[in-house]
């Protein structure tokens, strides 16, 4: 990394005694922590109040603990000399030993730290020198110097290679790191963007977006307390990509940061997937629409109501019905939610119609008396109180009506909340999609805009497990019913956000009530779900179209090679589209060819060859989903890790072999930008091995763009 001379050894001995202090300062205050949490877990407490703090006070310091550790490795990085001869430096956490003093260490996301990532030559921002620090485990091993302020080196300064060639040339490892150290200009502008509301990243494969995704979101941790206090998710598109940047935040000190894809966030578990012109459908706006009509259809629109009130029957008018139905549904609350206040103006309606009914009985009884008796009921009652003394009130027949009484008793009455169940019933999120989906008569009813046949695609056989796509709509349908989720995040993150539907925008805005996010992704890069083709069109129905739109322009992933050689494909799948430019040089991609007998023999050669040229290397065998199963059935996972093209998004390998191509094309509607993302995924080699005859279903015609 840099020239070990003299001048060198001697700075690296200065940093290591310097940094050495800035690490037991650490360990004090690890220390200092671990020993307040087993003190408050031994600590004993009185009463349910008592337990409650010591439980908060143990999460808040096992935090801190969690925090501090994570921290350890590579905690200070760099270091900023001002041209006043301030020093800083900068590490994972901010410490410090007495508030009346300098930090030792600043954290790298305060504002101090900012021109250890963005001075230039040309912006120096008030530095002399820039320098990066090298560590293994607690000890400093490198130091690397920039001057900015065109001054000639001295002795003290240590001019050597970049540090970012240096961590781009590290083994992967099949996790991503933090870049906390290297962040570029223009990612580190967009990280610590002042902005609040919507931020969206766009790039090709490579550029950094998850990288500024991830820092983003430590640094909205760190300077955004409001959102921090409601917490932070990063939502990613499956399973294996969430494991493969799981490290990157407890890296940088940040543990509470949720991480999930949508199935995680809706808490189901979908058990099969829907073919992608399905899951297209179930995707639109329009589903949400059609939901919220079926639960509508649900809510008391029968017109007259018979209900039994003990022995009688009571008969309610649509009107008061209605009444009633208008009232909840314009309430704001949900179904169920809403159903308790139908009850009440329903039980409101009933008790009007018996003090109605009541008194016109016993008008009518006053008339037959007086009609048989020439007696008038109501005066003489009226002169029996006057004798008693309780004349205060005139009587009339609705008075001896206890209306407060009669309706706490319908409020608890079986029969009546049993009415209610026949107007009003409760529902789950279940039967309200599996309505739209299953009944006979919905389709028609409800989705009117689609045509038969996509009426057809719609439809569920009943019985049938959810898929991931029905995920959003059993969302969609907690909200209707239920009420928004109680689980909201102060801002969010996504990756990969060009793959996310409607239905699926809907879920994250549900979640995100301050409307502050970060979104990256890249269309070119979209999958076979994806109905946008850009960021105005899929964010303006759910966030508008005023958001801060950036673009990264570097690679640092996919070599100079491997974007020439896929620039035709690029130019294909995204006319007009600039390519990036990428710092890394490798070798020219190869090409093999097999027919589908050779095909996992060849396969294996390559592996084991590539195996001893570069031992150690991560090798991605990247292949159609209809494949996998095969390669893995050879025993291809001893040899490198078998991604499915579908799941290749965000991921990265030192290697890539790309298996068939023109199967990873064929295999799914707009499968070039799949076999683009494969293509994308190596940092040093790419090797294709085309598979001929070409397989049944694998037509040129798969090249067309299905997205329109
Ligand atoms: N500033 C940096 N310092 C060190 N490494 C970096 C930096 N920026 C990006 N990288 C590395 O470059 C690679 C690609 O970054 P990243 O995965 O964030 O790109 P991406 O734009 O999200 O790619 P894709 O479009 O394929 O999802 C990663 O290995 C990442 O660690």
């Amino acid at each position: 990394m840099s020239q070990i001379n003299d001048g060198a050894a001697r700075e690296v001995e200065l940093e290591r005694v310097q940094v050495s202090a800035i690490g037991e300062l650490l360990h004090e205050r690890l220390a200092g922590a671990r020993e307040q949490l087993a003190l408050v877990l031994a600590s004993p407490s009185d009463g349910a109040g008592e337990a409650y703090e010591r439980e908060v006070a143990a999460g808040r310091l096992a935090g801190e603990v969690r925090r501090l550790q994570g921290a350890e490795d590579g905690l200070v990085f760099g270091r900023i000399d001002l041209a006043d001869g301030t020093v800083l430096r900068i590490g994972r956490l901010g410490l410090q030993r007495d508030l009346d003093e300098l930090p030792l260490l600043v954290d790298w996301r305060a504002e101090a730290a900012r021109p250890f990532y963005e001075a230039t030559p040309v912006h120096p921002m008030g530095l002399r020198r820039r320098r990066h620090l090298r560590l293994a485990g607690r000890t400093v091993v490198g130091v690397s110097d920039e001057l900015l302020d065109g001054s000639a080196p001295t002795g003290q300064d240590v001019v050597g290679d970049g540090p970012l060639t240096a961590a781009l040339q590290a083994r992967r490892t099949g996790r991503m790191g933090a870049a906390v150290a290297t962040l570029q200009a223009e990612q580190d502008e967009i990280v610590r963007s002042p902005h609040r509301g919507v931020t969206v990243v766009q790039g090709g494969p490579g550029t950094g977006k998850t990288v500024v995704a991830l820092h983003r979101a430590a640094y909205v941790l760190y300077a955004f307390p409001k959102a921090a206090e409601r917490g932070v998710l990063v939502l990613g598109p499956n399973a294996r990509f969430l494991d493969y940047i799981s490290q990157v935040l407890p890296s940088l000190g940040e543990n509470d940061v949720v991480l999930a894809t949508c199935e995680e966030l809706a808490g189901v578990v979908p058990g099969a997937a829907d073919a992608f012109e399905v899951a297209r459908l179930k995707g639109g706006a329009a589903l949400a629409d059609a939901l919220a009509a079926v639960v509508r259809s649900r809510q008391a629109t029968g017109g007259d109501f018979d209900i039994r009130v003990g022995q009688e029957w009571i008969r309610l008018q649509d009107k008061d019905v209605a009444q009633a139905r208008e009232a909840a549904q314009t309430s704001g609350l949900a179904h169920n939610r809403a159903r308790r206040l139908f009850k009440e103006l329903l039980v409101d309606a009933v008790v009007r119609e018996l003090a109605r009914s009541g008194a016109e009985v016993l008008e009518r009884i006053d008339a037959e008396v007086a009609q048989l008796t020439g007696l008038d009921l109501d005066r003489a009652a009226a002169a029996d109180l006057r004798r008693l003394g309780l004349d205060d009130a005139p009587a009339t027949g609705a008075d001896e009506f206890d209306a407060d009484a009669v309706r706490a008793d319908l409020l608890d009455d079986a029969l009546l909340d049993q009415a209610v169940e026949d107007l009003w019933p409760r529902l789950t999120p279940d039967d309200v999609v599996r309505t739209l989906l299953t009944d006979g008569d919905a389709p028609a009813a409800y989705l009117r805009q689609f045509t038969d046949e996509q009426r057809a695609l719609l439809r569920r056989t009943p019985g049938a497990p959810w898929t991931d796509a029905d995920v959003p709509l059993l969302d969609e349908a907690a909200s209707l019913v239920d009420g928004p989720p109680e689980q909201v995040f102060g801002h969010v993150v996504v990756d990969e956000a060009q793959e996310l539907t409607a239905m699926q925008w809907r879920m994250i805005v549900r979640r995100c009530p301050g409307r502050s996010m970060t979104l990256v992704g890249d269309f070119a890069q979209a999958g076979p779900a994806t109905v946008a083709r850009d960021w105005k069109e899929a964010l303006g129905p759910h966030l508008g179209r005023r958001f801060d739109l950036r673009t990264l322009t570097v690679g640092y992933r996919t070599t100079q090679e491997i974007l020439a050689a896929t620039g035709d494909l690029l130019a294909r799948i995204a006319p007009g589209r600039p390519p990036i430019r990428s710092i890394r040089r490798g070798e020219v991609p190869r090409t093999l060819a097999a027919d589908p007998e050779s095909l996992v023999t060849a396969l294996v050669r390559e592996l084991r060859e590539q195996g001893a040229a570069y031992p150690g290397e991560l090798v991605g065998v990247i292949c159609a989903d209809g494949r996998t199963e095969q390669l893995a059935t050879a025993g291809i996972e001893q040899h490198a890790r078998l991604v499915p093209a579908s799941q290749a998004r965000g991921l990265e390998f030192d290697a890539a072999v790309v298996v068939d191509p023109d199967g990873i094309t064929a295999a799914r509607p707009g499968g070039e930008r799949d076999l683009y993302v494969a293509l994308t995924r190596a940092t040093k080699r790419l090797c294709t091995i085309t598979v001929s005859p070409t397989e049944p279903g694998s037509s040129h015609s798969a090249r067309t763009d299905h997205r329109s």
